[in-house]
Parts: C-alpha cells; structure tokens; sequence
C-alpha cells in the first residue's frame, strides 16, 4: 500500500523527520516493514513532533516517573515520552509493528514495549511490578471508555491519565451535572480523579485522517476525591441513577435494586435526594451520599 505522512500545517508535500535526533521518515519505515493500517485497532498516527512534544508538556512527565502508553503503534509518542521519563512500558495489540518499533525505538533503552492487548493485562500483578505510574496514549478510539474505566474501577497506582481521545468523548468525561454531557461515565471519573480537556486536537494531525475531531484530557487521581464508604457501591448507584434517564431516581432504584417504594423514598431521605430528582441532576457527592445510604440499609445489587 502507497501512502505518505502529510505534515501538518506545512505548505511542503514532502513527509518531515519524526524527532529531532536520529529518527527517519515515518513513511518511509512504515513502508519498508510492508506495514497497512488497520481500521479495527483505531490505528491513527501522530507524526507532527510539536504536537508530540507538546502532549508530553502538558502530561508533565519528569525523569523520576514511569510512564505507561497504551497502543505504541509506530513509537512517535513512545520516543518523545522516553525523552522525558525515567520509564516507558508501552502495549501494542499489533504484532506487525514489531519490526517498526524495533527501528523507531532503536536508541531508547528507558522503553520496554510489550506486544498484548491492554484489555486482557492482568492490571493488579502488572501494579505490583510498576509501582506509581502516568499514562499518556493517543487511545485507540474503540475502545477508549471501557479502557479509561479500567483505570478508574481497578486502578490503585495511576497518578494521572493524558489521553487524546475523541473531543465528544472529552467532553463526556469533563462534564458538569445537568448539562447534556453528564453522564454515567463523568461520575465514575469524578469520584477519583480531577478531569480537565487541555488541548483540542483537529483531526488533520492523524494519518490517516479519522473522521472526527480530537482532544487531550488530563484526568489527575487523587486519594478520596469523594468520600465514600464502598467504591463498589457507589458504582452500582450511578448505574441505578442512569438506568433510566427518563425515570425519577425512585423508579429507577426500586428497579436496578429491586426495592420496595417505601424502602427507595427511606433511602433517598436518608442520602437527602428530592424524591423526584432524575440522576443526571445530581452531582458525583450527591450520588456519593446516595450510596453510602445504600451502604447504611445494606442493600446489594441482586
Ligand atoms: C490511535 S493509534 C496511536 C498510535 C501512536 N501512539 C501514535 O500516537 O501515533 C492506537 C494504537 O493502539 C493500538 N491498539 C489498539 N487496540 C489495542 C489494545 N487493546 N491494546 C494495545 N494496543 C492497542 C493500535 O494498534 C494502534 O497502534
């Protein structure tokens, strides 16, 4: 397959050095390793080297810091991380980028690259060997909730997640109650982690160009964000809360809990929710409130 990598923002069609030492052609390495993209991996590439660099500015990765990126494809992000960190594990799904990480990578030796999908890692044993890490990625677009909801159900060790993700995604994950773009996924980031977008991305800078725009989010963890007794619980109420966006909080915790009306009013006094509020009205404390009246009654999910 024929292709180039355009620069962006640059009048020259020509393809430009990726890094500023010893790094050729993108291109050209992708070319000569017979590497094609594929759509199923979300394989987008970044090569533009200010945007590269100015992702791992704003991740503020510092020499003392391990980092871990998830889906290296041809190491554009990996070497400008490595520049920076202390530590780079990096996971690719696609084993045909081997010989291509191998080249791009050639002069790192602060990078290990691991070739397994990020979604079957065994995240626990993997803490145990990393210790406090970051991870900064331009995500593979498929699958970029269910992987940011890894780190925010199972995670104990992440100190911040950088993240090029679609803009509407980040949108999604920043939110504020009550608005159109509060949903159940901004209340499980909020209760672990400040979430912030920090740079609109348009979605020229790819290859090959994806059909929307893009955004970096910065999603800071910090320790008991939200209080809360059960972290479990608190999962289970913001899967209650958003059941039914068209249903009162009531109706939707006597059927995700399969509670009687009279126990469901007795809990949302008890968490001091209006009886009739919808759940995207209420804010992560609240849901965390709601919960833990859960946690008080010992209600289980069944
Ligand atoms: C959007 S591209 C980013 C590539 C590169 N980091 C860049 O910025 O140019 C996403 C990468 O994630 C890889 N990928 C997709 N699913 C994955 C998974 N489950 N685990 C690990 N890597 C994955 C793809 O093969 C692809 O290389």
């Amino acid at each position: 397959m024929e292709f180039t990598v355009p620069v962006c923002g640059a009048n020259r069609p020509a393809m430009r050095k990726i890094g500023r030492e010893s790094l050729e052609n993108l291109a050209t390495i992708l070319r000569k390793h017979g590497f094609s993209f594929k759509k199923q991996f979300g394989q987008n590439f970044i090569s533009d080297t200010n945007l590269l660099e100015n992702i791992v500015a704003l991740a503020g990765i510092g020499k003392t810091d391990t980092v871990v990126e998830i889906g290296c494809g041809a190491g554009t992000l990996t070497r400008a991380l490595a520049a920076a960190a202390g530590k780079v594990i990096g996971f690719e799904i696609d084993e045909k980028l081997k010989p291509v990480l191998a080249e791009t990578l050639a002069d790192r030796d602060n990078t290990e690259i691991r070739f397994a999908d990020f979604m079957r890692a065994d995240l626990k044993s993997f803490e145990k060997e990393t210790g406090p890490y970051s991870v900064v990625a331009n995500l593979p677009y498929y699958i970029t909730s269910p992987l940011v909801m890894r780190f925010v159900e199972e995670a104990e060790k992440v100190q911040k997640l950088v993240v090029m993700v679609q803009d509407d995604v980040a949108r999604r994950f920043c939110a504020r109650e009550d608005t159109p773009d509060y949903g159940a996924i901004t209340a499980a980031i909020a209760l672990r982690a400040d979430a912030e977008i920090v740079k609109y991305v348009p979605r020229k800078m790819f290859y090959p160009v994806p059909n929307v725009d893009s955004a970096v989010v910065k999603l800071t963890f910090r320790e008991n964000r939200i209080p809360v007794k059960d972290r479990k619980m608190y999962r289970d109420a913001v899967r209650c809360a958003f059941l039914s966006r068209r249903k009162t909080l009531e109706n939707n915790l006597i059927s995700y809990f399969s509670l009687s009306r009279e126990k469901a009013k007795e809990i949302l006094r008890r968490a001091d929710v209006p009886e009739m509020a919808r759940g995207e009205t209420l804010s992560p404390v609240r849901l965390a409130n709601l919960a833990d009246a859960l946690s008080d009654y010992g209600v289980q999910k069944k």
